[in-house]
């Protein structure tokens, strides 16, 4: 599951457990419901770091335990593309936060959970421990739509995109942030969130308006917002 705190100006999304924080229906569910208190809650000069219990883990991505335990095949395929599906509208809720988003890795961000930390504007992740993971072709799967418009919004190097789409590469934060993907690596997982504080405190600090920064971000990923369901918002400037 996960938790929701406000500290001053930041929010505090923190996926809790001691486990690799599998993107299970209940999880994903318990995120969009956190991310709607922030959208609720929110005002100018408002941030949110989304980090993960643990120092090995970020999110190991869906729950594939879960979707086999369907006991057939049909039944498997079904829950995996449940949670396809309502990961969708949490890739959204962050796509359209009025606030700055930052996710703070503490470890490992495989598969959903890479997508996950992926949906935020700023990345920071650990130097000494876990990798960015996109594991489909390892498993033999094909990327969700919007996984695939994701990857190819965000990552904007050519050969980076296809060592983490197509090659499987096992990223660790020195070479994510060569790869354009991560903004700082940090050597412990308290540092990474340590970082992060600072840097949403920097953030909110600007006390920016909230519609239009969301409005801005997404007129960067104009495809992502289309394969989102994600319409622009005619904003009228506040003169
Ligand atoms: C109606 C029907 C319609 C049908 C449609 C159906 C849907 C179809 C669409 C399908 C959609 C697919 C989309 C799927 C999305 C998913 O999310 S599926 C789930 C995917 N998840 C996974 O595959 C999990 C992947 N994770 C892993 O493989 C591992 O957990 C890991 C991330 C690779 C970590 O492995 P682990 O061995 O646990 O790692 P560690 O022990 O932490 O590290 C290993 C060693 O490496 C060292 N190390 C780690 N990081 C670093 C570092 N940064 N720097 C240096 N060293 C590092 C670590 O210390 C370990 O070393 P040793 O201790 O010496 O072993």
């Amino acid at each position: 599951m996960c938790t929701l705190e406000k500290r001053g100006d930041l929010f505090f999304l923190t996926l809790t457990g001691d486990d690799d924080h599998r993107l299970s229906p209940a999880v994903i569910d318990s995120i969009i419901t956190a991310l709607s208190q922030v959208k609720a809650q929110a005002t100018r000069g408002s941030a949110l770091i989304t980090t993960a219990q643990g120092n090995k883990f970020f999110s190991n991505g869906f729950d594939l335990a879960w979707a086999q335990a369907a006991g057939s095949k049909s039944g498997a395929l079904d829950r995996l593309n449940q949670m396809v599906l309502s990961l969708k509208p949490v890739v959204a809720a962050l796509l359209s936060l009025p606030v700055p988003t930052i996710a703070a890795l503490p470890g490992h961000a495989a598969a959903g959970g890479f997508m996950l930390a992926l949906s935020h504007d700023y990345i920071l992740m650990r130097s000494d421990r876990g990798v960015l993971y996109m594991s489909e072709i390892d498993l033999g799967l094909p990327f969700p739509d919007y996984f695939a418009v994701m990857m190819r919004s965000k990552i904007s190097s050519v050969s980076a995109r296809r060592d983490v789409m197509q090659r499987a590469m096992k990223i660790k934060g020195e070479e994510a942030v060569r790869m354009g993907i991560v903004d700082s690596v940090h050597d412990s997982a308290k540092n990474t969130l340590e970082a992060a504080v600072r840097l949403g405190e920097q953030l909110a600090g600007r006390k920016w308006d909230g519609e239009v920064y969301a409005e801005i971000r997404k007129s960067m990923y104009p495809e992502l917002c289309g394969v989102l369901g994600l319409a622009p918002k005619v904003i009228v400037p506040k003169l």
